[in-house]
Parts: structure tokens; sequence; C-alpha cells
């Protein structure tokens, strides 16, 4: 992000508090937004050692952030107060402090986040269907209690439960042989209600069979994908609980059913593809999406890897967790679908 044109140095083998002040401006870890405070509130901390001309994010984390001081003094007199010192007008949380860096001219392709759509009607993808408040809040309290009595197992960021199926995440297929037995009882009532769903289409025998139960810590999202069309039919459903997050959908005109390239050394919000479509909704805790027919078939939906999500000018902050409940039909022959760009069955 680095809007003020700072960001975090490289690191050192000494104490960055030790070395002299370089410039005017700071680099300020463990406050922001995400961890309830104001940039404003941190204007008024810092200004108590001179001038602050500004203060602005210094990434996407919202628990970071750039002061830039009028006087390089000013901002060595911060540095040597407030570094590693839990500090009392910015409710006591212990900062750490390093001398700022002009941030790297950006990669000529990177763009910045499309706009979050709240409704799907706005999001304009077609296939893609969104239903605030599916279950109540006493459900969703029902649903992950059940959840958090049954055993986790832990991926490198986040935690995951399989039902019906077990999905493998080397091959990001499924094994159709290996039936794990029927889905919980605790989503019988969410069959039930899916079945008429906004876009979903008539369909013999069960809507899913196969259910993944995500738990994402607070910061942490999905890489960019699409669902692979020989493990799953049509229609994927996925119900948001505890915390909202925002998902972006991205159709790349030259894409492959393989994971897109990102630009090297960026994160994941950064595209080498300039002629890419990125389009973005909230979600919710209690929302189901549904993504079906192109939405499903022709872009990636990825999750990103945010602490707090700009919201149509509002900040949102994630919780400490989001767990979603992904309900998916596994498919027993090859995928015929429309979009023989995207589908491992239809191209090699
Ligand atoms: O967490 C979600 O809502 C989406 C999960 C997902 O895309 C997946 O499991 O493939
Ligand atoms: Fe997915």
């Amino acid at each position: 992000m680095a809007k003020s044109g700072y960001t975090r140095p490289p690191p050192v083998a000494e104490d960055a508090a030790a070395l002299p002040a370089p410039i005017a401006v700071l680099y300020v870890a463990n406050c922001g937004p995400a961890v309830g405070l104001t940039h404003d509130d941190v204007a008024a901390a810092f200004g108590a050692f001179g001038e602050v001309q500004g203060v602005s994010a210094a990434d996407d984390s919202g628990a970071r952030v750039i002061v830039r001081f009028r006087e390089p003094a000013a901002a060595g007199a911060a540095m040597a107060a407030l570094h590693g010192r839990p500090c009392g007008r910015l409710s006591g949380r212990v900062l750490h402090i390093r001398y700022s860096v002009p941030a790297p001219p950006k990669a000529p392709v990177a763009v910045s986040a499309p706009p979050v759509a709240l409704s799907s009607s706005e999001l304009g993808i077609p296939g893609i269907h969104l239903v605030q408040e599916f279950v109540s809040a006493a459900e969703e309290q029902e649903l992950l209690a059940a959840v958090d009595s049954r055993p986790w197992k832990r991926l490198a960021k986040r935690r995951v439960q399989h039902y019906g199926y077990e999905f493998l995440y080397e091959t990001r297929n499924v094994d159709s042989k290996q039936f794990l037995g029927e889905l919980p009882s605790f989503v019988s009532k969410i069959l039930e209600k899916i079945v008429t769903f906004p876009g979903v289409k008539n369909c013999t025998g069960k809507l899913v069979d196969q259910l993944t139960v995500n738990e994402y810590p607070c910061g942490v999202g999905l890489s960019p994908h699409i669902d692979t069309h020989s493990a799953f039919e049509e229609m994927i459903f996925s119900l948001s609980l505890a915390g909202p997050c925002i998902m972006e959908f991205r159709q790349y005109p030259k894409g492959s059913w393989r994971a897109p390239s990102v630009v090297s050394g960026t994160d994941e919000g950064s595209i080498q593809d300039p002629q890419c479509i990125r389009k973005a909704v909230f979600l919710p805790p209690r929302s189901m999406l549904l993504m079906s027919g192109e939405g499903r078939y022709a872009w990636h939906h990825y999750i990103p890897h945010h602490k707090i999500d700009d919201v149509a000018g509002q900040v949102i902050k994630r919780n400490s967790r989001r767990v979603s409940f992904t309900l998916r039909k596994v498919r027993m022959g090859l995928c015929e679908c429309e979009y023989g760009q995207f589908c491992d069955s239809q191209s090699k």
C-alpha cells in the first residue's frame, strides 16, 4: 500500500533505535485502526515530540503506520521516548518504531483494489448470488459450537474439517471413491434451505455431498483459485460465520484453469496481467454465497490477506476468526462446461 511514499525499512543487524535519524519519517508497528487506534490518535501521541505532518497506513495490515514529522530531531525524540515501551496515550500499546525508508516505485502493472459491492446485483457477475442473514445469530452460534466440538486439521495458516469427502490440497481434488459418510446433522437445516436459494437450478438427487469447514484467523485469506471443475459440480455454496471478509473475483481473459501468476516478490493483490478484471463483494457473517455458472467456472475467487477491509469507504475490521462452510457436490465424471479454457477436464 505505502500511500505515504514511505515503507518498512529492511532488517538490520543492530537495534534500529540506536541508529541516527536520517529522515523525519518513522515506521511504527503495533498501532492503527486494526487495534482500535485512529490515525488522529497516533498523530496526537507523536505530536508531543514535534510537528507531525501526516500519519498514514504503512501497509494493508491496519496495525502499522507511517508517521511523518517536519523535523528529523522530532522523529529522533519520539523514537527515544516511545520505542519498545507501552505508550499511555495509545492505550498502553508497546510500539515498535524504526526509521522509515522511501518506498520503491510500484511495479507498473500493480493496480489498486477494486471497490467492494454490498450485494450480488451490485457485483454483477453472472451466477454469483449472495443472501444476507441466511442463518440467525442463534443458528450461527450452534454451527460454531458444533464444529468447535469436532477435531480440526491444521494447515499452514488455517484449520479445516472435511465431511462427505476429504479435499486433497496437493491435487486440489477429492478422491471420489473414498466416501466418508453422509453430511453431519448440524447442516441439515442448511441443506433444506439451499434448495430454494436464488440461482439454484432443478437438480436430481442431492444438491451437495461434500462440506469443507475453514477457520481463518484474523488477517489470513485464500489464494486466487477456481475450484477444480473435474472435482466439483457447478453449484458451490459458502456460508460465512463469526467474522466478515471480502471476496475478490478475477477474470483473466488469457488465463487457464491453473493458478494465476502474480508479480514475484509482491503480494497476491498485484497482478501481472493488466487485462485482468477484478470485482469484490463484502461477505458479512451469516451470509450465504452461491457461485454457479460463469462466476464459478470462469472467475478466480480470492480472499485478500487483510486485517481490515475498505468497504464503501468504511474501515471494516476482520474478527479474530472467520469460519466458512463450503458445500459442494463431488463430480463423478468429466466436466462438460462451456468454459473449456478454464476447465481441467477439457484442456491440458
Ligand atoms: O472461505 C470461503 O468462503 C471460500 C472457500 C473456498 O473458496 C474453497 O474452499 O475453495
Ligand atoms: Fe474456492
